[in-house]
């Protein structure tokens, strides 16, 4: 894991450097919405987004054009000064470590707009050593602005050897506050042949057996397919290391932004595994985040059923003829706990979640 040993995990890497936390705050994060502060039409937009949406990032690294990595540095600056995000989470995402760019993202965020920032992203993280040379030199910057809450670090995982050392990432630092998949790099560097930014692939398929006649396969007949989930292995992992840190997992980016339909089966399946939220490349990308990423009214009701009807907590009942159980009972207050979360900062799911009698 880290390497360091228990006593000095939570010390700060640097005189004057504010305190470790101890936990991660699990503030809702449903959908964060990328921007480019370069781009003058989105970056106006963004102080009317406050509000709309869990988390505003400002991204500097894929995706802005080399000529812009400056005004966009800038640009996030001049909008964390002068916007109040309230409620909402301002992260970004800083430019790779081995590009020009990142020293200067570092620096000059974290002294600049260091107490606006809730979350660094630190993209083709490739093992834990990435995560200590980010985590110390905030330290360093932390002291040096005088900022009394430390940044928290998010990593994506976009290379071969990010998800081979996914646990280590996840253990290197207290600043961990959890993983993205990045699967446009991590399909290439693991040679995949998608050509896509995540979702699917209609060539990833497992097919119906062919009928038998007489125990001979009839191999001209029609067969259903199935089309699988590509990103399923790696998400799969990213869940078990973040729960296993008490960090958290999100799905990434959606790119086919028109195909709202498979953007929002590719943001439930992440949902249903365990993520607590995922990427909005685009405005409409929002709504279809935010309504996957909280349960449903039904689903809700049910768990707050099983929590009334288990009591203590042990033993076993029965609830519409299916058994309920410790486990169950688990499972159930993972939800409401989640709606309670959730309702806190939306009136609307509040409204929706109390309609339905327990
Ligand atoms: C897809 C694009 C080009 C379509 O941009 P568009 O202008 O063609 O779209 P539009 O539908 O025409 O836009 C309508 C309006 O919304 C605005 N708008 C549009 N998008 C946004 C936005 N995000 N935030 C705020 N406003 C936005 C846009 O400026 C326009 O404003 P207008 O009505 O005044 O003309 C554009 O939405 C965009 O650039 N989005 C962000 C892309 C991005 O951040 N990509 C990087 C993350 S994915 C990645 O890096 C991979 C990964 C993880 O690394 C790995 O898998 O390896
Ligand atoms: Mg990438």
């Amino acid at each position: 894991m880290s390497g360091k040993s228990a006593k000095d995990f939570f010390r700060p890497l640097a005189v004057g450097a504010p305190q470790p936390l101890r936990e991660i705050p699990a503030r809702p994060s449903r959908a964060i919405h990328f921007f480019d502060p370069s781009n003058a039409k989105m970056a106006a937009k963004v102080p009317a987004m406050v509000g709309t949406v869990d988390v505003l990032l400002g991204n500097l690294e894929d995706a802005v054009k080399a000529e812009n990595k400056e005004a966009a540095r800038q640009g996030l600056v001049d909008i964390a000064k002068g916007t109040d995000f309230g409620p909402t989470q301002l992260w970004t995402r800083i430019n790779a470590l081995d590009s020009p760019w990142v020293l200067d993202d570092l620096t000059t965020l974290v002294t600049e707009i260091g107490d606006r920032l809730d979350v660094i992203m630190v993209p083709k993280v490739q093992g834990a050593e990435d995560i200590h040379y980010v985590d110390r030199l905030l330290a360093q910057l932390e002291a040096k602005a005088g900022l009394e809450r430390p940044l928290l670090v998010h990593a994506i995982l976009e290379t071969a050897r990010g998800v081979a050392n996914v646990e280590e990432i996840c253990g290197a630092s207290p600043r961990m506050q959890g993983l993205s998949l990045g699967p446009a790099d991590l399909a290439a560097d693991r040679r995949m042949k998608t050509t896509r930014v995540g979702g699917g692939h209609p060539g990833y398929l497992v097919r119906e057996d062919p009928p038998r006649v007489d125990g001979v396969a009839n191999l001209e007949a029609r067969r259903s397919t199935y089309q699988q989930d590509l990103w399923h292995y790696t998400i799969a992992r990213m869940v078990d290391a973040c729960a296993m840190h008490g960090i958290y997992p999100y799905y990434g980016p959606f790119g086919d932004i028109a195909d709202v339909v498979a953007c929002e089966d590719q943001f439930r399946n992440a949902f249903l595994l365990g993520c607590v939220g995922t990427w909005s490349l685009h405005p409409q990308q929002i709504a279809i985040a935010h309504r996957v990423f909280s349960p449903s009214a039904e689903d809700v009701a049910h768990a707050r059923r099983v929590v009334a009807a288990m009591g203590d907590g042990t033993g076993a009942v029965m609830l519409d003829g299916k058994m309920e159980d410790d486990a169950s009972l688990k499972q159930c207050l993972v939800m409401v706990e989640l709606a309670e979360q959730l309702a806190a900062i939306d009136p609307e799911l509040k409204a929706q979640y109390d309609a339905i009698e327990v």
